[in-house]
């Protein structure tokens, strides 16, 4: 007997979902690990686990393809959304997200972002709007928190900068104890943005849900753009509507792929 999981999507982020309300799973990280692998596994960026809840509809868990859990996951709380119904309430460990049918796909209402340098978190004490640190040419970052930690760098091009190997660098610098997504960012019109993701615990991603958040609100706040802000990833477009002292809203597509069984006995 397998364990059965939905193959899923947003923007070609892509994700192994278990609804473990149904069959429970006990998966060890290096479980998680080998079910990520691309060659030897099914493959993911992130594995998903349903449960129930008594705070809201449900519980969503989230694991990067490393194997680590994290607190948010943008592209995959649409897709368990999308799964559960068309009005739902979604437990996470960044908060309880709300999820609706919406023209265009799923909108999720993500919560307030938060911007103090103890909650990023950060090692020590410094201005998150405009940090005074760099990497090679990569500097002054916004630091922004949706639920999970990103840096948000604005650049001229960011198809021009070398993210796989300056994402890994970032991603594990001791200012960040808990590591950091990497999102690097080029303003293409008032309310446009280009953007590419170097995904804490997975690495280059075709998109990401919370970086596209992150990267929408930093641009507010530094008067860089006006909301609601189309924020293109590789994978396609999201749409991020923020004022300050208000929720995120992150409405994009979530994609069905496939349902299948995950063999248990090769997992060993
Ligand atoms: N792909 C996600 C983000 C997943 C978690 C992230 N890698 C982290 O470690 O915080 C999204 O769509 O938001």
């Amino acid at each position: 007997m397998g364990i059965a999981f939905h193959k899923m999507h947003g923007l070609g982020n892509d994700f192994v979902v278990i609804d473990a309300r149904v069959q429970p799973v006990s998966l060890s990280e290096a479980h998680i690990r080998a079910i990520a692998d691309r060659n030897t596994g099914v493959g993911f960026d992130q594995l998903i686990i349903i449960e129930a809840s008594t705070e809201a509809d449900a519980r969503m868990r989230i694991f990067n393809a490393d194997g680590g859990e994290v607190e948010a996951c943008g592209n995959a709380t649409r897709c368990v959304a999308r799964l559960l119904g068309s009005d739902v309430r979604i437990e996470t460990l960044g908060g309880i997200l709300h999820g609706r049918a919406a023209a265009g796909g799923v909108s999720i209402d993500m919560g307030q972002p938060r911007f103090d340098w103890q909650t990023i978190p950060l090692a020590y004490a410094m201005d998150t709007r405009d940090m005074p640190v760099g990497w090679d040419g990569l500097e002054r970052p916004s630091a922004v928190n949706v639920g999970n930690p990103h840096v948000v760098f604005f650049v001229a091009d960011t198809h021009a900068v070398p993210l796989d190997m300056l994402g890994p660098r970032i991603e594990t610098d001791a200012l960040f104890p808990e590591r950091i997504n990497v999102n690097v960012a080029t303003i293409t019109g008032p309310s446009a943005i280009d953007l590419r993701v170097w995904e804490r615990g997975v690495g280059l991603t075709r998109a990401c849900g919370t970086g596209a958040c992150a990267t929408a609100v930093a641009a507010i706040r530094l008067g860089l753009a006006t909301g609601p802000v189309t924020v293109s990833l590789p994978g396609g477009a999201l749409e991020i509507a923020w004022q300050p002292g208000e929720s995120i809203i992150m409405t994009g597509a979530a994609t069905h792929v496939f349902s299948g069984e995950i063999d248990t006995g090769w997992l060993g």
